[in-house]
């Protein structure tokens, strides 16, 4: 079993699916809030690309750089102890099984334990590459920030039964390819119990209701300092504690006993 001394391991997340434990999960961009949250008892610390939005203040996280990505992968690295850290893979890191390879040993050797990339299907043969190199791999579905031009915004996916249908299918394939960790961002909450039921691997939700293994949020935004509207799936965990060791405490609490998230942060 997992204690609060010795490191985590990727197989451990397995083990916290199978006995029903919640995987709680922040990101975080530099030391400093990598200790704190390691020492909160955070399972998962992720070096998101969202750091392009919350400290570059780029409109999305589509200019983030690799390069980006591996300062901020050293920096987080120095303060993660028990934690696993997982790393995005940028916007056009990973348009092949070769350059993904290149792309993510950057980031391991920049301290990564495991990379994560947005998409399903379409990036089955990357993730097979990645794992046949002992890369372990988050996939990540639902709402994919660096699709958003595409999209055309920033829009809750897989209301319709067709949609819904299409991101489990990717789901599986994620899974049959050898991703050991799913994050699903903005898909209804019925969905993602939906997933979560039918796959072996643990997911990992941002507004997607209470029922996957793990939460996630962007720190800035459960600390209440993104500038702007707060995504309406996140809470200030800020309000009505001292400091900010105890908001991420009190976040680590009210996953592991299923107090957050509710219905009033889903879809
Ligand atoms: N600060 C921050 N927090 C995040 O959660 C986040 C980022 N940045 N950057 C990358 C992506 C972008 N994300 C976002 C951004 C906005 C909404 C949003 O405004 N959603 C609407 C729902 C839209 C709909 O109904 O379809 C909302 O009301 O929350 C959602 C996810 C999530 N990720
Ligand atoms: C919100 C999480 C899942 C993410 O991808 C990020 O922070 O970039
Ligand atoms: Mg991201």
């Amino acid at each position: 079993m997992p204690d609060a001394l010795k490191a985590l391991t990727i197989p451990d997340l397995a083990e916290m699916k199978a006995n029903d434990k919640k995987i709680v999960a922040l990101t975080a961009y530099d030391a400093s809030f990598a200790r704190i949250l390691d020492e909160a008892g955070v399972d998962l610390v992720l070096v998101g690309d969202s750091l392009g939005m919350v400290v570059q203040g780029q409109p999305t996280t589509l200019p983030v750089t690799l390069s980006d990505m591996v300062y901020h992968t050293r920096c987080a690295a120095r303060g993660v102890r028990r934690a696993i850290l997982a790393v995005d893979m940028p916007f056009a890191s990973y348009s092949g099984p070769a350059q993904a390879i290149d792309s993510a040993a950057r980031l391991i050797r920049a301290g990564a334990h495991m990379v994560k990339l947005e998409g399903g299907q379409k990036r089955a043969e990357t993730v097979r590459a990645l794992v046949e190199q002992s890369i372990p791999v988050c996939g990540h579905l639902g709402l994919l920030p660096q699709s958003v031009h595409q999209v055309g915004g920033y829009l809750v996916q897989g209301k319709d039964e067709k949609a819904a249908q299409a991101i489990l299918q990717d789901a599986i394939v994620l899974q049959e390819a050898g991703a050991s960790l799913l994050v699903l961002e903005c898909v209804p909450a019925t969905l993602a119990a939906e997933i979560t039921a039918a796959l072996d691997i643990p997911t990992i939700g941002i507004g997607a209701g209470p029922d996957c293994s793990g939460q996630i949020l962007v720190l800035y935004d459960m600390l209440g300092i993104t500038p702007g509207k707060r995504p309406r799936f996140s809470r200030n965990f800020l309000q009505g504690v001292e400091d900010i060791p105890s908001a991420i405490r009190a976040y680590v609490e009210d996953v592991r006993a299923g107090r957050f998230p509710t219905s009033e942060h889903s879809f």
